[in-house]
């Protein structure tokens, strides 16, 4: 489903702040695979997220969605197949705009406006029933400005509107890591459930080794540009934070310097 192959990114060639982010990179995701990855600081995650987006053209390398080479689209042209979160709930979000009209255009990305722009009874029904099963009470405030909800709640919003079309990838990226534990938890959980009712392939970025332990059934850990740890089955269901934090420590040749990742290991 996902192919990278060998994928490299250098930011600022050629001046004192040259920074190799990607060193061949590769990854095969197949349809249904919820991957979850786990780093160190300036690992590489967002980068190879933005990579597979298409933020910035990479070095060389290539990236396929069902076997079609979308290394030279722009990123507008890659939209289609993705649905992207970010960590900060304000921006995948209309604020000025209410929840139901948030969804809409969500549900129209790619389409030209013209007369079915309105929002038609049964598209209200359908949204009223999605919002209702993320048992948040928002199906009851279809009509609310966006910009009023918490963090949590707007998350929420956003994972719908990222999964609304059913994107053929869904990167997440630090999703849940703005919100406290407990909405966390929440946003974590709808995540799974979207992802496993629409059967989307993910590709999820964490801090929290707990997280990455526990969602998904893929797992791979990056250091310095680099894939060192590419675990799945039964070894990913397995897996506890002290054999990760071994296996890491053993790949890498170095001890994990992400504070954020320490700190989240025993949760
Ligand atoms: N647009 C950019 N311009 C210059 N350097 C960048 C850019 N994006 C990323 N980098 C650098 O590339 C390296 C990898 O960054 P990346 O954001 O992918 O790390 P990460 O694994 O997501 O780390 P973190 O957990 O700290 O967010 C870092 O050294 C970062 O400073």
């Amino acid at each position: 489903m996902l192919e990278i192959k060998n994928v490299w990114k250098t930011f600022n060639k050629g001046t004192v702040n040259e920074k190799q982010a990607l060193c061949g990179v590769n990854l095969t995701l197949n349809d249904g695979d919820f991957c979850t990855v786990i780093g160190g600081n300036g690992a590489g995650k967002s980068t190879t997220l933005n990579a597979i987006a298409g933020v910035w053209p990479v070095d060389c390398g290539q990236i396929l969605i069902d076997g079609k080479d979308i290394s030279a689209l722009p990123e507008h042209k890659r939209a289609p197949y993705l649905g992207r979160v970010f960590q900060d709930p304000m921006t995948g979000t209309v604020a000025d705009m209410e929840i139901i009209e948030n969804l809409a255009i969500a549900a129209r990305r790619g389409k030209k406006r013209g007369l079915s722009w309105g929002v038609k009874a049964d598209e209200r029904f359908r949204y009223r029933q999605m919002l209702a099963e993320f048992d948040l009470g928002l199906e009851d405030r279809m009509s609310s400005k966006v910009g009023l909800l918490s963090g949590g709640q707007r998350q929420a919003i956003t994972l719908l509107m990222a999964t609304i079309k059913k994107p053929k990838l869904l990167l997440l990226d630090e999703h849940t890591a703005a919100l406290d534990p407990k909405t966390a938890a929440k946003v974590l959980e709808l995540s799974d459930k979207i992802i496993a009712e629409n059967n989307l392939t993910a590709l999820m970025v964490t801090h929290n080794m707990h997280d990455a332990i526990t969602h998904g059934n893929r797992l791979i850990m990056m250091s310095d540009g680099k894939i060192i740890l590419n675990i799945s089955g039964e070894e990913k269901k397995n897996l506890t934070v002290e054999h990760l934090l071994e296996m890491f420590e053993k790949a890498s040749g170095s001890k994990i310097e992400n504070d954020r990742m320490l700190l989240s290991k025993d949760k």
